[in-house]
């Protein structure tokens, strides 16, 4: 792949930044992919009031015909995008091929969502003091702009999670992308553009937070700041922001639970691999990933080897390699931080059952048993791919383990009871319990976000997103 040198899409020209510039580097080997513009706040200013001053007249049709344009284009171009992410991020090919279907539903989704008109009637005759009146619900796009900030771990699946939406209800959004993965998130900002989208509707400021995230989050002109990444920056966002609409999508620690209802036969392989794939698809680097793993002790032992025989049979290496299902984590530092909560569980008394070796910023598929709750890898969330193996004695116990967790994100359930489905539908303090399957399966579609540090509860999805930014007006009339 050839040196990118990449500019601002700003005010519908692509600009140099004010502030100079910075390297993108491939976490595999250590070469430099590209280089992306550093914005200034002067540059955000404007940004900001350009968007501020246009207003869409964009039809439903004509929205949703962008979109579809969007998805035709990603299709012809689906191995140029997944070579990108891959490049930047260290991701396998596997990983980057699987996210570009999923920014393809995004699309999608968003096309289909464009056209339907939520608004609803409301009858007023309906008590002793009614009247003959109706009531009727619209939505409206926001008076100010939506800035969107995103995380590394899908670079272009959580661009598309924030400007689709944006895009169907004639918002104008201004996205921040993470400095780790800027170029994938320009090159689809252009195959936007391509599909007819007005430059005012979304613009793209690269950039250092440190310089540039406070005046993107305090601006007059922005009404919505809709962020994924980390609780820290979250919650440093949520105190700045001030008298403004927020959207926080942070980070989880979600569990597979595994029940001994299922026996040791072919069910207990069908919990392995759900443990596996949730554990090492996109190098762990979810923030739905199981990142702890709760089975029920009279089947624990049996489990773990079969997760050992799974994860020895996961390959990883060259993330370029079509073979390798897994490559890098982000970076040497994320290694290292991940290479460091192994050791330490193992000098706390956990037992390593397989992988643990770090080369750079590749980590191999790590399985580690006799882990306790109060062990550093699973009490924080540890973004790579680690199975740390809990076990349990009851329901009431597993329950407990799970809400004993600042986070609240998701979480996976393998039982064929449906007293105990129901018992952790009800009881776990998360957003959504995906019973048979991993916490992070999910519809582009439909509602997901978490509770506790991992979020305030404003959903994402492409439904939900919509209804977040836009504001829902009432008019009424006498009939
Ligand atoms: N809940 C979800 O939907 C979801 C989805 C994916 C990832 N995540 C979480 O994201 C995290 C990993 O991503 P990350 O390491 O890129 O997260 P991060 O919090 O380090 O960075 C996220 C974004 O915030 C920006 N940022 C940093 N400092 C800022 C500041 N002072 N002001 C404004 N913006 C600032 C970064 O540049 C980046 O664009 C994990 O915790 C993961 O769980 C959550």
């Amino acid at each position: 792949m050839s040196y990118r040198e990449e500019l601002l899409r700003l005010r519908g020209e692509r600009v140099a930044g004010e502030s100079g510039r910075f390297e993108v580097i491939n976490p595999f080997d250590g070469e430099a992919v590209g280089s992306a513009a550093k914005a200034s706040r002067a540059q955000v200013e404007q940004a900001l009031l350009y968007a501020k001053q246009f207003r869409s007249t964009l039809s439903r049709f004509e929205r949703s015909e962008i979109l579809r344009r969007a998805a035709a284009l990603l299709a012809a171009r689906a191995d140029e995008g997944a070579r990108l992410i891959t490049a930047e991020s260290g991701l396998s090919l596997q990983d980057s091929r699987y996210e570009i279907g999923r920014v393809s539903d995004v699309l999608v989704f968003g096309a289909n969502e464009a056209l339907r008109d939520d608004g609803q009637v409301f009858a007023c005759d309906l008590t002793a003091h009614g009247r003959q009146r109706k009531v009727v619900s619209m939505r409206e796009p926001l008076l100010g702009v939506i800035v969107a900030i995103t995380p590394f771990n899908h670079p272009i699946n959580q661009v598309a999670h924030k400007v689709v939406p944006s895009i169907a209800s004639n918002n104008r959004l201004v996205l921040k992308p993470s400095e780790k993965v800027p170029l994938s998130a320009l090159w689809f900002a252009d195959l936007l553009y391509e599909a007819g989208l007005p430059p005012a509707m979304f613009q793209v400021l690269t950039g250092d937070p440190a310089e540039i995230g406070e005046a993107l989050i305090t601006h007059p002109a922005v009404e919505l700041v809709t962020f994924t990444g980390g609780v820290e920056i979250g919650k440093r966002i949520a105190r700045v922001a001030g008298y403004r609409r927020t959207v926080l999508e942070l980070g989880g620690n979600d569990p597979l639970i595994v029940c001994s209802d299922i026996g040791e036969g072919a069910e207990l392989d069908r919990a392995v691999q759900l443990a596996a794939q949730g554990s090492y698809r996109n190098s762990g680097q979810r923030c739905t990933a199981v990142k702890r793993i709760l089975v029920q002790s009279s089947i624990a032992e049996r489990f773990t080897e079969r997760l050992v025989a799974a994860t020895e049979a996961w390959t990883f290496g060259d993330p370029l390699d079509e073979r390798n299902a897994m490559g890098t984590v982000i970076d040497e530092v994320a290694a290292r931080l991940l290479e460091r909560r192994v050791n330490d569980a193992q000098a706390a008394g956990a037992r390593l059952r397989c992988g643990g070796q770090r080369d750079g910023a590749m980590l191999a598929p790590t399985v580690l048993d006799r882990v306790r709750p109060e062990m550093e890898v699973v009490l924080e969330e540890s973004f790579g791919p680690i199975s740390p193996v809990i076990t349990f004695e009851t329901v009431d116990e597993a329950i407990a383990l799970v809400n004993a967790s600042r986070f609240g994100l998701s979480s996976g359930v393998c039982t064929n009871r449906l007293d105990w489905a129901t018992r952790f539908a009800q009881q776990l303090q998360v957003g959504t319990v995906n019973v048979w399957e991993v916490p992070g399966y999910r519809t582009e579609l439909t509602p997901f976000g978490g509770i506790k540090d991992s979020g305030l509860g404003h959903k994402e999805g492409v439904q939900e997103a919509i209804k977040a930014y836009t504001q829902l007006k009432t008019f009424t009339l006498p009939w």
